[in-house]
């Protein structure tokens, strides 16, 4: 038997097709759920394609060509397009949407270099991991100035185009949301949008150069090598360009969130600090090398924790002194990437440093503090041994220590004190106001030093995001189109963010538009995220609350925010213990050591352990001053703000709190604002492979970035929606100057109705609402083809427009007059029907009301039949017969009443009539027991009497 699916017999089938985990033949095997994953369409007849249900239809195997039968979770299978390397610029044009065609769509398209794809408006963007040749290049640029989206196969300079003529038109700022998971892309895509813009649209001066040459200082700060991306972003930034009332680029702005600071300290074994640490190792002159008194990466504790191998390619290996190389990359060799070199990439930057305006003094500042940090990494503590608990510093740390106190412009005695002690100042009793110093254990030490480097670093970074946008400013700014790069942010942002962009931002609107225009489109189920967001960021219980209320207290702990976080949330469903993970490694901490999310792209668990410490920006107030206070202008000019802001708390000496996490949403609010403030077009950066390579797909890996970015959400919104539309006075007021005055007359609904139908095209690829007319996915090419129409082909449609109303006036008057003949005879026929109705129905009402008199007159009739035996045997007596023939006659009469009592009185009921019938029966038996007797008395008298 077949499985009855609607549309061909032809299906897609998700399934295994990796060689190291191909299902043995003949074996029926599971559907594969999460393994690498390819799309195949087969076709049922042709490729000995069998698809059966199971016994509850829950199910199907599949028998495939490959020798094996699978099977499959009925949800699971899809219908196909009849083509298998068919491809489209926008899968919506397809006629099935769904998962698996959009992956077939984009597997085909990949494999054949296009990495673009559209889903209605939303371009998917697959990274090559190569240079694919003449995607970028100027050719390129100038091919899509200006064209409509879906003009030309799809490109990221199509969607900057489109944001820029949609600025131009609506006089709106615009933003572009990049997005995707590390390593998909990112970056790069907003670096082609930004370069496109200012290339196109530049007013000729140096700006739109140096907008896009403050990336490579940017990233040599901001990225890192992680094990998923050589170059990852680990901050999240909004680039602004700013166009002037001409719409020519006038500036640039750079908003940067949440620079991952834990990884100034620490990195996991694969991967390495920010490049700049490196660069500066591997490009420095000997002159700087030795003012900076620099030395190989392993040498400095913030780095050899990690990777400390460089990038660089074979000749600038080469190039790359011995003695600056670690023992590891010695050992094993440079770390290999076309687009990183960290010894060429110290002189680029250098260059971009000049062309954005920062002189040899300022190059400097930044190389010193960057330096200070690796040395403030070298310093180590010990236990001092004595009864006052507290640590010094290691014997081998004074140089260091001298050198980070050099490079920061501090006194060496006074970092000693800062980093070993803390100060307070006595707040109560005679004393008050007193300054104290508490040692500190070789652990706060080290915290409190780790601090201080993470804080210098940070403002460092705040510091080059500020002098990079010092160097594009701008006055005149009419609007601005700004691209999100949403790297380094977590989960938590991802699932905030989510439910701002697609499908939420398409899927609410559209279904209330729907709705509004009355289109009778059947709603989409779309599972929304909010509950997630809640739950980390409700006021007073959510996670975050919980975490800053935990930092207040005044010995706070993991452990116990840990449990306070799974008491407050005990039945919530995005919550749950780490036990219940699938993952072992997660099964082993404890329920106060951690706590899994389920966040709309997967669940994760999240291991409490320095959450407390992490959520605290404080520094200790000693070391604080100490850098406010430091001899180097530069390292001053850092921390200038922080004295104003500091709280009276912090003014005591103790250890201040200033949540990160509520920092953090402060900022992602004020970014959701601006972003709601605009248009906006969305970018999805797709991963291929985990490898990192090119020409690879891994089938699973995409599918799940497609789901979780949403794409399959938008399908599925698109196949039961209608993606275009324009209102019907648009439409109207386009043709309305080579229209007939007879037909200006017409209103703009009927005129766009009679518009299409000329048009002939199919009734179900559009809808009529009230305002506008709706339009199925693919079906932009007939929309644009009434867009532009040029005029002669407008007065062949204007009369075919007349034909139509001619023709569609006589079907409405013969659809009227049988109407009304229709009508005539269904009121006839109504009027007869109702008459029957009514009959059966008073007829019924009637039977009901008399039914039991009825019934009581048969029964009593009934007994008064019998009165005639009652009068032959009366007849029959000798004695007594008079006084016999009066009570049959008395209970004759009783009847006779009984009769005309239940004929007259209409409110008698059943029961009453029943007790007064049983009497009367009663009464005759009686009767006639006696008459009998009588009888039988009579009959004796006369034996004897004989005898
Ligand atoms: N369009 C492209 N053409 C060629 N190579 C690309 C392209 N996009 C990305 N890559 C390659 O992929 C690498 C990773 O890309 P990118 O740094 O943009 O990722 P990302 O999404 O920004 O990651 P993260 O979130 O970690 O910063 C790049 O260094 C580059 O080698």
């Amino acid at each position: 038997m077949r499985q009855q699916f609607p549309g061909p017999a032809l299906f897609s089938l998700v399934f295994d097709l990796n060689p190291e985990k191909r299902i043995p033949k003949r074996r029926v095997s599971t559907f594969p759920r999460r393994c690498s994953v390819v799309c195949l369409i087969l076709s049922g007849v042709q490729h000995g394609f069998n698809l059966r249900p199971d016994g509850i239809g829950r199910r199907c195997c599949l028998n495939v060509l490959v020798g094996c039968t699978f099977l499959a979770p009925m949800s699971q299978v899809f219908p196909a397009e009849d083509d298998v390397n068919k491809h489209v610029d926008d899968n919506c044009s397809l006629m099935y949407l769904n998962e698996a065609t959009l992956l077939n769509n984009v597997r085909v398209r990949y494999n054949k270099d296009h990495i673009y794809t559209y889903v209605a408006n939303i371009l998917i963007a697959v990274n090559p991991y190569y240079d694919v040749p003449g995607l970028y290049g100027p050719d390129a640029i100038k091919q899509y100035q200006g064209k409509s989206l879906g003009t030309l196969s799809p490109h990221v300079y199509a969607i900057a185009d489109k944001a820029y003529r949609d600025m131009k038109v609506l006089k709106m700022s615009q933003s572009i949301i990049v997005s995707g998971e590390s390593g998909a892309g990112k970056t790069e895509n907003t670096k082609f949008v930004l370069r496109y813009l200012t290339t196109t649209y530049g007013s000729g001066q140096d700006i739109d150069e140096r907008i896009v040459e403050a990336n490579p200082l940017l990233e040599a700060f901001g990225n890192a090598k992680t094990v998923r991306n050589n170059n990852s972003s680990r901050f999240g930034k909004f680039v602004e360009i700013h166009f002037n009332e001409k719409n020519a680029v006038v500036g640039g702005f750079v908003s940067h969130y949440l620079l991952e600071k834990s990884r100034i300290c620490v990195q996991s074994n694969d991967e390495r600090n920010y490049h700049i640490f490196y660069r500066l190792c591997a490009g420095a002159s000997e002159e700087l090398k030795q003012k900076l008194h620099l030395d190989s990466p392993d040498s400095f504790r913030y780095l050899n924790r990690g990777c400390t191998r460089f990038f660089a390619s074979l000749d600038s290996d080469k190039q790359i002194m011995q003695n600056r190389k670690s023992p590891e990359h010695l050992k094993v060799g440079a770390l290999k990437d076309p687009l990183l070199d960290d010894k060429g990439d110290f002189n680029r930057m250098c260059v971009a440093m000049k062309r954005i305006g920062l002189d040899d003094t300022e190059k400097l500042d930044l190389f010193r503090v960057v330096a200070g940090v690796l040395h403030l990494g070298n310093v180590g503590f010990e236990e001092t041994g004595s009864s006052s608990g507290g640590c010094i510093l290691k014997n081998q740390s004074s140089q260091t220590l001298q050198y980070c106190a050099e490079l920061l412009g501090l006194d060496q005695d006074d970092l000693r004190v800062s980093l070993t002690t803390r100060v307070m100042l006595t707040t109560a009793g005679g004393a008050k106001g007193t300054v104290i110093k508490v040692p500190l254990k070789v652990e706060q030490a080290n915290n409190a030093r780790d601090a201080l480097a993470k804080a210098v670093y940070s403002r460092l970074f705040d510091h080059v995001v500020k002098r990079v946008n010092q160097c594009f400013p701008f006055k005149d700014s009419s609007n601005f189109i700004g691209v999100l790069d949403i790297a380094g942010f977590g989960n938590k942002t991802r699932s905030r963010l989510a439910r701002s962009f697609p499908p939420n931002q398409i899927y609410t609107p559209e279904q209330e538009l729907y709705q509004k225009e009355g289109l009778g489109v059947n709603e989409v189920h779309y599972v929304d995220n909010q509950d997630c967001i809640d739950l980390v960021e409700a006021k007073m219980v959510g996670v975050l609350d919980i975490l800053d209320e935990e930092n207040r207290l005044p010995q706070p702990s993991d452990q116990h925010f840990t449990v306070a976080v799974h008491s407050q949330h005990k039945d919530h469903f995005r919550l749950t213990v780490p036990r219940k993970s699938k993952l072992a490694v997660h099964r082993n901490l404890r329920d106060d050591e951690g706590f899994i999310i389920r966040h709309f792209a997967g669940a994760v668990c999240y291991e409490t352990t320095r959450f407390v410490e992490k959520n605290n920006d404080a520094l200790h107030m000693s070391l604080e001053s100490l850098v406010c206070e430091s001899k180097d202008k530069f390292v001053q000019e850092l921390f200038e703000n922080s004295n104003s802001t500091k709280d009276s708390k912090q003014k005591s000496g103790k250890l201040g709190f200033i949540s990160v996490g509520n920092k953090f949403k402060m900022q992602l609010n004020l970014l959701l604002e601006k972003l709601r403030s605009t248009g906006s077009s969305f970018i999805r950066c797709v991963k291929p492979n985990l490898k990192m390579v090119s020409h690879q797909f891994e089938g699973a890996l995409i599918l799940s970035q497609l789901q979780c970015s949403g794409m399959v959400s938008v399908l599925d919104l698109m196949q039961g929606g209608f993606p275009s539309r324009a209102p019907f006075h648009a439409l109207y007021n386009m043709y309305k100057q080579y229209m007939p005055d007879k037909l200006t007359r017409l209103n703009p609904r009927l005129f766009c109705k009679a518009l299409f139908k000329a048009l002939g095209l199919n009734d179900n690829d559009f809808k009529f609402g009230l305002t506008r007319v709706f339009f199925r996915p693919g079906k932009f090419a007939e929309f644009d083809q009434i867009m532009k129409s040029d005029p002669d082909h407008l007065a062949e449609l204007l009369k075919k427009v007349n034909t139509w109303l001619v023709c569609s006036c006589w079907k409405k008057v013969q659809w009227c007059s049988l109407s009304v003949i229709k009508l005539r005879n269904k009121m006839s026929y109504r009027a007869l029907a109702c008459i029957k109705i009514q009959k059966t129905v008073r007829m019924w009402l009637c039977r009901r009301k008399h039914k039991p008199r009825i019934d009581g007159m048969v029964k009593v009739k009934n007994l008064k039949k019998h009165m005639e035996q009652f009068n032959e045997v009366v007849n029959g007596l000798k004695e007594g017969k008079p006084e016999m023939a009066r009570q049959v006659q008395e209970l004759a009469t009783a009847i006779d009443t009984l009769l005309a009592k239940i004929k007259a009185t209409l409110t008698i009921t059943w029961k009453e009539i029943d007790t007064e019938y049983q009497g009367l029966v009663k009464r005759s038996e009686q009767l006639l027991t006696s008459m009998q007797k009588k009888k039988q008395e009579e009959g004796r008298a006369r034996e004897a009497e004989k005898n």
